[in-house]
């Protein structure tokens, strides 16, 4: 690596810097397809491990645990507002632990409109100081770089204080993972207006691996994600053929190009597979080689 920069000629292209030591999410359902694509993920990528309703824990935890026996860092996804009781999430640690060795959790609300047990929010799970009772030393939470659909700009940055806060508060270390976007302009002004108010926390931008449009569209609307047609051909692609298959690349170049780690700060990529993950790590594979042979 040393020798690569003393040779290299050109500048070294900020594309490099957002897609080395990029991740990736997973469903407990993709696990089967994790070991074929482990042959094109770098040893020690973090792969999160989505919370999703129609799974259940036994499968959340044994995708855990082959992400980490894969040579990965697995990175559960824990639901607050899914959780049903003090119990399941005692009994969800403590089986992560022991099978996967987790010491990083990304702890988000979820969807559902009202709790099911006695978690609020992403801030109640942090609160019970259970998770580094478990061996938890890195917790995740969200971002919005374009707001969410059903929480307000203000809610939304008060609560990114709060548990980062409390995180610190509680000797632990932080990062923010974003939602996926589709447009590099307003990722830009969200992370230039956080580094402003003194958030400085690793951040990885979520961005969708390459799949078909419609696959794309769908996503979005599930996700509460805006897809307009012209935020979409900003994307480099055209709504109105959802069979055609669009990829990340316009997007991580326009970030790239506006990136400037004295204003925006450590920033990376986190890559939602929605076309599968073997094309997601094939496509990451390809980027970081074509970036960093560009600059020798
Ligand atoms: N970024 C991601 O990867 C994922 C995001 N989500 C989204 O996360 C949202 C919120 O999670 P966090 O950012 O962790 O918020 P949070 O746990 O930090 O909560 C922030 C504030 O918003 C309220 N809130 C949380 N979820 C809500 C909801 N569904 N509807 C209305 N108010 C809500 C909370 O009571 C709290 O006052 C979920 O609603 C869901 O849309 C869900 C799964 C994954
Ligand atoms: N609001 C919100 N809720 C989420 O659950 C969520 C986000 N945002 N943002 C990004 C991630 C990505 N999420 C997901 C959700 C579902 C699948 C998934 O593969 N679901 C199906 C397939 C459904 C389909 O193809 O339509 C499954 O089989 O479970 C993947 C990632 C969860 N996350």
């Amino acid at each position: 690596m040393m020798l690569m920069q003393a040779i290299r000629k050109g500048p070294r292209p900020r594309t490099l810097d957002l897609i080395e030591d990029y991740s990736l999410e997973i469903t407990a359902k993709d696990v089967d397809n994790l070991a074929q694509a482990a042959l094109k993920i770098p040893a020690g990528t973090r792969i999160s491990v989505t919370f999703l309703p129609n799974e259940d824990l036994q499968a959340r935890i044994e995708a855990a645990a082959t992400v980490r026996r894969l040579g990965f860092v697995p990175v559960p996804h824990i639901s607050a507002r899914r959780l049903r009781s003090q119990h399941e999430l005692e009994g969800f640690l403590e089986a992560l632990a022991r099978e996967a060795r987790i010491d990083d959790a990304f702890v988000v609300a979820g969807d559902p409109p009202r709790p099911e047990g006695p978690y609020e929010d992403a801030l109640a799970v942090i609160r019970s100081g259970l998770l580094e009772k478990y061996g938890i030393r890195h917790i995740g939470i969200s971002g919005y770089p374009e707001g969410h659909p059903d929480i307000g700009p203000d809610k939304l940055m008060q609560a990114m204080r709060d548990k980062l806060a409390r995180i610190e508060a509680q000797g632990l270390e932080a990062s923010i993972t974003t939602q996926f976007g589709f447009d590099a302009a307003p990722i830009l002004s969200w992370l230039e207006r956080i580094r402003a108010a003194g958030i400085h926390e690793p951040v990885r931008i979520g961005v969708p691996g390459p799949c078909n449009v419609g696959t794309l569209l769908r996503f979005a609307a599930r996700c509460g994600v805006g897809a307009s047609a012209s935020v979409m051909a900003k994307y480099g692609v055209s709504i109105t053929r959802v069979l055609s298959t669009a990829g990340p690349d316009p997007l991580v170049t326009a970030l790239a190009a506006g990136l400037d780690p004295a204003v925006h700060g450590s920033v990376s990529l986190h890559l939602y597979p929605f076309g599968g993950l073997l094309k997601s790590a094939e496509w990451a594979e390809g980027f970081m080689s074509a970036q960093a042979a560009a600059t020798r």
